[in-house]
């Protein structure tokens, strides 16, 4: 557990961003810290906490709060992004400029990019292709059951890191374990990225049920059937079946679905007493991928024809304006199956 020489640096100053550079600063690593809104940067500097996304929690002063990305980013030997799926691309095309050769870079984001279906580290290999095709990059993903704010405050957490090299997922995993903060390995990257988004689809739907009052009869099925749904479809994609029992599948589906420090949830839960979608996420000053994953997922889904009966309730409450009891209702009286 102890620090070694490696050089690391998140970009993303939100919530996960903030709470993973604790994390990192915890072993003693001095960790740049980028966001590109250079007032919010300027406060977490000079206050020393992060009030917009992380309230009430001081950083150490091994946390460097910058806006400068090549500063961040040039001379590290690794990198980790946390900037919302909707702004990972644009970001990553311009970390990658100042990226040494050689670096890894871990995706701890959990969403797939509307338009083009892609994954975060898929995303990182098309632009390594377009713009700097000579550089050898390893990625990787964490992804687990994980909620920043219990992180922040050390709460006891098992995640897991995973790299298509077992020697690169390794050493990131001993960069970022620490007492409270236990990291797992693996290969199956496609696993992690497909059950990481889509469980926050899930997520949306078990709040859904909890704001139409439902019980945890509902819940547990959701969980069940959505685990069922996710695994086809990483499984037709790749991954390995296994990994949608694991920390980034079932844990995290579990958290989600049951924690009320979700974001997913909360915009489910939200959606079922009756309030509307533009509404619920205009207030909302933390992002839910699990709203345009929404989308992407089921594009994903039709594109490889795999049947996704949650993800298409879900898909037309958010973008066709079906009811939510009628979604539910339409669940239910699907065609009978053998389980
Ligand atoms: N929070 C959590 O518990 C966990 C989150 N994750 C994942 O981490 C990722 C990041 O989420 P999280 O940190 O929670 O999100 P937050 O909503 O807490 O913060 C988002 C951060 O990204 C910035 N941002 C938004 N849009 C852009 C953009 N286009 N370009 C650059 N920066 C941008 C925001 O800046 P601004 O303030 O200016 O909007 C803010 O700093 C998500 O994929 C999420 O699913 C994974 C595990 C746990
Ligand atoms: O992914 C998360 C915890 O593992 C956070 O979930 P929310 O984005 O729904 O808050």
């Amino acid at each position: 557990m102890a620090k070694n020489n490696t050089r690391i640096a998140v970009i993303g100053a939100g919530s996960w961003g903030t709470a993973l550079a604790m994390v990192l600063a915890s072993k003693g690593y001095t960790v740049p810290l980028w966001g590109h809104d250079t007032s919010h940067i300027e406060s977490i500097r000079k206050k020393g906490e992060n009030t917009r996304y992380l309230p009430g929690l001081s950083l150490s002063k091994n946390i460097i709060p910058t806006e400068d990305i090549d500063k961040a980013v040039r001379g590290y030997d690794v990198i980790c992004m946390v900037v919302p799926s909707h702004g990972f691309r644009k970001v990553y095309e311009k970390v990658i400029l100042s990226l040494k050769d050689g670096a890894s870079v871990v995706s701890a984001v959990k969403g797939i990019e509307n338009d083009t279906l892609m994954t975060m580290t898929q995303v990182m290999e098309d632009v390594r292709n377009r713009l700097t095709p000579e550089k050898t990059i390893h990625t990787a993903v964490l992804s687990g059951p994980s909620f920043a704010k219990e992180v922040a405050e050390k709460i006891p957490t098992a995640i897991t890191m995973g790299c298509k090299r077992l020697d690169i997922a390794v050493m990131l995993q001993q960069l970022f374990v620490t007492e409270t903060f236990r990291v797992y390995a693996s290969t199956d990257v496609i696993g992690l990225e497909i059950s990481a988004a889509l469980k926050n689809i899930v997520a949306v739907a078990a709040g859904i049920c909890d704001g139409l009052g439902y019980g945890l009869n509902t819940r547990a099925a959701l969980i069940t059937r959505g685990l069922a749904e996710i695994t086809r479809l990483g499984v037709a994609m790749g991954a390995e079946p296994a990994t949608f029992s694991g920390l980034s599948g079932l844990g995290d589906l579990v958290l989600t679905c049951t924690g009320s420090l979700s974001r997913n949830r909360t915009v489910g839960l939200k959606l079922g007493q009756g309030l509307q979608l533009d509404d619920i996420v205009s207030e909302m000053k933390m992002v839910a991928e699990g709203v345009k994953t929404t989308r992407s997922g089921y594009e994903l889904s039709r594109k490889i024809g795999i049947e996704m009966p949650i993800l298409e309730q879900i898909y037309a409450i958010l973008y066709q304006g079906k009811n939510c009891s009628d979604a539910v209702r339409d669940l239910l009286k699907r065609e009978l199956k053998v389980e």
